[in-house]
């Protein structure tokens, strides 16, 4: 079965039983939805960003401003969307980005994102802020591909035990996260005081570690207040340094990612440093206010380090165009942000089946259409720039 069946399915489910699709297959509908059902606090942490919003827009534009050049009389009717990433076989070029604290969205949070990446064979990369544990998300994926996300502590201690667990719960790539060794200035966050996590509320994974609980007198049961106090200097108000970045390849013996870049020179230094492969991002355009469009800053990296590492991008990817316009742009994959946080809010693991099972026909049937049977067909000139 491809991808683009689905869009048959829900024609023919409509002709012969009436049957609209559960959900809109319209990103901005479903975002509207999903508003109502949350309420503003939980809706603004999904949806806010740094500042005034001026990067979330630009990485919006950036993707406006690049427009998909479609060839005809191409032999496109049978594609292959899957890609190789770190020998693993993907059936296609998307994965679920990390995101933290998903029960402040859906009760299941990360064991249904879990489980509707893991239907299509698609990886979800677990945050280290999930609100459910490595061992019960692991569980969750069951067979499909598992990858996780490092926040990286300030002790050795619990990040080599956070990489342990991670192994023992069968991840396979780490990708440590750079960006957020702080949070953004986020208005809304602000002005609602709405960060449940703050106080200790959906942090499953910290507060689980045995090593992380070591250096506590009572467990975050019994005591919550100094969970936090122990947990927030350890993981945020310090960035890391390049020559650190041993101790992470000494302690994984998988691909390390690094999530966060945006220059081709940090881009450089990771593949001097040991690393296997780095995600353009600029974390949805939630950390610096007036950063570069992510999409920007694809192309420039691609080009110094594409043959040296795996390219990875995300930060505006809406549409399966838009996957597209990033491959072409010298992506391997994309990662999937706020999208499938709407489909989370509004039906749980089969809404997030939905968004993706949407945007995978979408990018199939735009490749078609556009003359492309394979995602490593995809460069630059496919592509013209306004
Ligand atoms: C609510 C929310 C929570 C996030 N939490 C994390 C996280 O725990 N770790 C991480 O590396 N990135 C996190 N991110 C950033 C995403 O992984 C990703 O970079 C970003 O959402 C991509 O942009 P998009 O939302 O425009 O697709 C978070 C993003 C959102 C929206
Ligand atoms: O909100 C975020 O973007 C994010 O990365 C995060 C960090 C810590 C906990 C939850 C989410």
């Amino acid at each position: 079965m491809s991808f683009a069946d689905f869009q048959q399915e829900i024609y023919v489910n409509g002709l012969l039983t009436g049957a609209l699709p559960p959900h809109s297959v319209d990103p901005a509908v479903l975002e509207e939805v999903a508003r109502r059902r949350l309420g503003e606090g939980p809706y603004w942490y999904v949806a806010g960003s740094a500042g005034t919003g001026a990067t979330e827009r630009a990485n919006r534009e950036a993707f406006g401003r690049r427009r998909i050049v479609p060839r005809m009389l191409v032999d496109a009717t049978e594609r292959d969307l899957g890609v190789e990433l770190f020998g693993e076989r993907l059936p296609a070029p998307v994965l679920l980005a990390p995101v933290g604290v998903q029960s402040i969205v859906h009760p299941e949070g990360e064991l249904a994102t879990a489980r509707a990446a893991a239907s299509l064979g698609v990886p979800s990369i677990l945050s280290t802020m999930a609100s459910h544990t490595i061992e019960e998300v692991a569980a969750a994926a069951g067979e499909g591909p598992r990858w996780f996300q490092l926040y990286w502590p300030h002790d050795d201690e619990v990040t080599v035990s956070l990489l342990s667990r991670a192994r023992k719960a069968g991840f396979t790539a780490l990708v440590v996260t750079l960006d957020t060794w702080t949070l953004g200035w986020r208005p809304h966050d602000l002005d609602l005081a709405y960060l449940p996590f703050l106080r200790g509320e959906g942090l499953a994974i910290p507060f689980s570690d045995p090593a992380f609980l070591a250096g506590l007198e009572k467990s975050p049961q019994e005591d919550l207040g100094a969970a936090v106090l122990r947990w927030a200097p350890m993981f945020n108000g310090r960035a890391h340094t390049w020559d650190r970045l041993a101790l992470l390849r000494d302690n994984w013996d998988g691909p390390i990612v690094l999530k966060g870049i945006q220059s081709a020179d940090d881009a450089r230094r990771a593949a001097d440093h040991g690393m296997d492969g780095v995600v353009v991002s600029n974390h949805g355009g939630r950390q610096v206010d007036g950063a570069i469009a992510s999409l920007d800053a694809l192309e420039p990296v691609a080009e110094a380090v594409g043959d040296r590492l795996t390219v990875l991008f995300d930060s505006g990817v809406r549409t399966g165009a838009d996957v597209l316009k990033a491959l072409a742009l010298g992506a391997r994959a994309v990662l999937l942000g706020r999208p499938y946080l709407w489909g989370l809010a509004c039906g749980g693991a089969d809404g997030v089946r939905h968004v993706l099972r949407c945007l995978l026909a979408e990018l199939d049937i735009s490749m078609g259409l556009a003359g492309h049977r394979a995602v490593a067909g995809l460069a630059p000139d496919c592509l013209e720039v306004r």
